[in-house]
């Protein structure tokens, strides 16, 4: 957290969450597991009109343009930590519900909670967990390119300007932090099942052509029931109860846990 960072308005409440808007932060994410391990109680949710040092997935970072995107990360206490990789289908239901809802644009789920508009990234999901003095937390940041797409050297992304006017910040904020409320109400009641089934319905087709980056097999890593490579094209064949990928390739439907998955054509 910056130390001198304060709230630029004193914090709404909106559902479950207790909404605090900043003008810059380094990382919100960061910002909120600075307070999560401060002893915050669950249901903070912060958003940031820029950010400094925004954190990506896998360890790389999150490129912005100066302002105008969504930066929003909300505080979690899930009890025990119980299904911790179902969480990155609740959260992409919500990215996604909320920006459809506040552009009217189409928007596809790419596994696991990755926003495609046509077929470019449009935003993205970190999760992070950890355990502080006062037990564990769960931060779910959530990334969006609204105003304008950053140059990235490996690919083209979207923004939501690409489809019409961009909403503002915190518009596309409320929206999806009503979605959260929503999908986080259905897995707390109902599990997991009609969050798959709703994740289905918001993804590619079933036959899309997927190419998987898995991680080196190594060691225990390398499973019976994986393809022995790094790399693999192949189709869609949906999730598994256990929100596994099912890729089938060479007449087989192979279950991919962790790694990279590219929609094939997604502007690379
Ligand atoms: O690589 C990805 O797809 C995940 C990107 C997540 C970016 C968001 S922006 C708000 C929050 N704060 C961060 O530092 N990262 C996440």
């Amino acid at each position: 957290m910056t130390p001198a960072a304060r709230p630029d308005r004193p914090h709404r409440l909106l559902g479950r969450w207790r909404f605090e808007t900043y003008e810059t932060l380094g990382s919100t994410n960061d910002h909120c597991i600075a307070l999560a391990e401060a002893g915050e109680k669950e249901g903070l949710a912060v958003m940031a009109r820029r950010q400094t040092g925004a954190r990506g997935s896998r360890g790389r970072s999150w490129s912005e343009p100066p302002a105008g995107n969504l930066a929003l990360s909300v505080l979690l206490r899930p009890a025990a930590m119980q299904e911790p990789g179902l969480w990155p289908f609740v959260a992409g239901l919500a990215l996604h519900d909320g920006l459809e809802q506040v552009s009217g644009a189409a928007l596809l789920l790419k596994w696991p909670n990755d926003v495609l508009l046509g077929d470019r990234k449009l935003a993205g999901i970190l999760i992070e967990r950890g355990v502080g003095p006062d037990g564990h937390w769960m931060v779910i940041g959530f990334g969006a390119n609204l105003a304008a797409a950053p140059v990235l050297a490996d690919r083209i992304a979207a923004c939501l300007a690409d489809a019409g006017p961009p909403p503002a910040q915190e518009e596309a904020a409320e929206a999806v932090l009503a979605a959260l409320d929503r999908w986080c109400a259905v897995f707390e009641r109902d599990g997991f099942a009609p969050i798959r089934e709703a994740w289905l319905t918001r993804a590619h087709p079933i036959g899309a052509r997927l190419r998987a980056a898995l991680p080196a097999a190594s060691g225990r890593d390398a499973l019976a029931n994986r393809p022995p490579v790094e790399q693999r094209e192949g189709s869609f064949g949906g999730i598994a109860a256990d929100g596994a990928l099912l890729l089938e390739w060479s007449g087989r439907l192979w279950r991919i846990e962790t790694g990279e998955v590219l929609l094939l054509g997604d502007g690379r």
